[in-house]
């Protein structure tokens, strides 16, 4: 059965294991996957994803190696799962189809393809195949508060056109507030018809996430991202617990237990996280100033062995509107930093 027949109003899907990789600086073990798979699993999560922060292939001196192979943490998600379907992420590029192909013969039954939100025409033939392969699709459109809701259905509709399934508003800097999501989300609704769906990934910086995600729903988005304690980059995601909570409170069927959930963001998740994702001054930098989630650890990095602040680093990549990919260039403003400051 699928997700969509089995009584839900809207799926939660959860990104513990694969954005929650940025906050954890990539070093998931083995252990942390499956405690936490089954844990999701158990609380009725039908989809997890699980992935290097930076999707396929992002285990690189780029992005921050990962600590165990990301094919052994798929190959335990799935091993692991009893109901739920294992995701992986990929960014055109960075991941490839071999990966694509090797994650389906370990068993992952959904791909979430990611682009900037103006550049989804790269991912036309990442689509066809994982469609060739009989892979759930989902497409997720970065970076979305760049970009206009009349554009972004654009870019939607070509990611449909080339076999996906649902395609997400994705908030990579936590950036939209309150209409800004919902507007987003309805032009994609309105731009698809019953054609495909849409879904909302959100993130904390500006404290928006769930807000966002209700609003989201409101404007017809049936797919909807979390983490658990919020685990995820900048200041986290939406937590899994909270977004299970509040639609259980709107009366909005899940098919997911929020008890269970707060449990195994209390005794599973919590307990091994390194870092807790929290709203300080850096992450409210990276919400106000529009900037991808993902820098805040490579920021906090440079500025350390610069001696800039890292939020002043943060400013400088949102006004220059920097983009997923240009990690590099978080070295080359703190060195401009420094030589402003003599
Ligand atoms: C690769 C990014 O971390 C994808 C994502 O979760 C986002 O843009 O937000
Ligand atoms: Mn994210």
């Amino acid at each position: 059965m699928s997700w969509a027949e089995d009584g839900r109003e809207v799926r939660i899907v959860d990104t513990s294991l694969r954005d929650g990789s940025h906050a954890m600086a990539h070093q998931f073990t083995e252990d942390n996957v499956r405690d936490t798979v089954r844990a999701l699993d158990d609380a009725g999560v039908s989809l997890i994803e699980v992935t290097h922060g930076d999707g396929l292939g992002g285990s690189t001196f780029n992005y921050g190696f990962s600590l165990v192979d990301e094919r052994k943490l798929i190959a335990t998600a799935v091993a692991e799962a009893k109901q739920a379907k294992i995701a992986v992420l990929l960014l055109p590029g960075l991941g490839t189809v071999t990966d694509l192909k090797a994650a389906a013969d370990l068993g992952a039954g959904a791909v979430r393809i990611a682009t900037h939100c103006t550049e989804a025409d790269v991912s036309i033939q990442h689509f066809t195949e994982a469609r060739n392969l009989g892979l759930e699709t989902v497409g997720f459109l970065m970076l979305s508060h760049m970009s206009t809701p009349d554009a972004l259905a654009k870019q939607g509709r070509i990611m449909v056109d080339a076999g996906c399934q649902c395609v997400y508003i994705v908030d990579s800097a936590g950036a939209l507030i309150l209409e800004d999501a919902a507007e987003r989300v309805e032009a994609l609704v309105a731009e698809f018809g019953g054609e495909a769906q849409v879904g909302y990934h959100g993130h904390q910086n500006l404290s928006f996430g769930v807000a966002n995600s209700v609003l989201a729903y409101r404007a017809g988005a049936r797919q909807i991202d979390g983490s658990l304690v919020a685990l995820g980059a900048g200041a986290g995601n939406s937590p899994t617990e909270v977004l299970a909570a509040v639609f259980e409170r709107l009366g909005v069927r899940t098919g997911v237990d929020k008890d269970v959930l707060m449990d195994a963001a209390e005794n599973v998740v919590k307990p091994y996280i390194t870092r807790l994702p929290v709203m300080d001054r850096s992450s409210i930098v990276q919400g106000f100033a529009g900037v991808y989630s993902s820098f805040l650890l490579h920021a906090e990095r440079a500025a350390e062995r610069y001696g800039v602040p890292a939020h002043e680093i943060l400013y400088r990549v949102g006004e220059n509107r920097y983009v997923g990919g240009q990690e590099d260039m978080i070295i080359d403003i703190a060195l401009q930093l420094v030589a402003e400051r003599g």
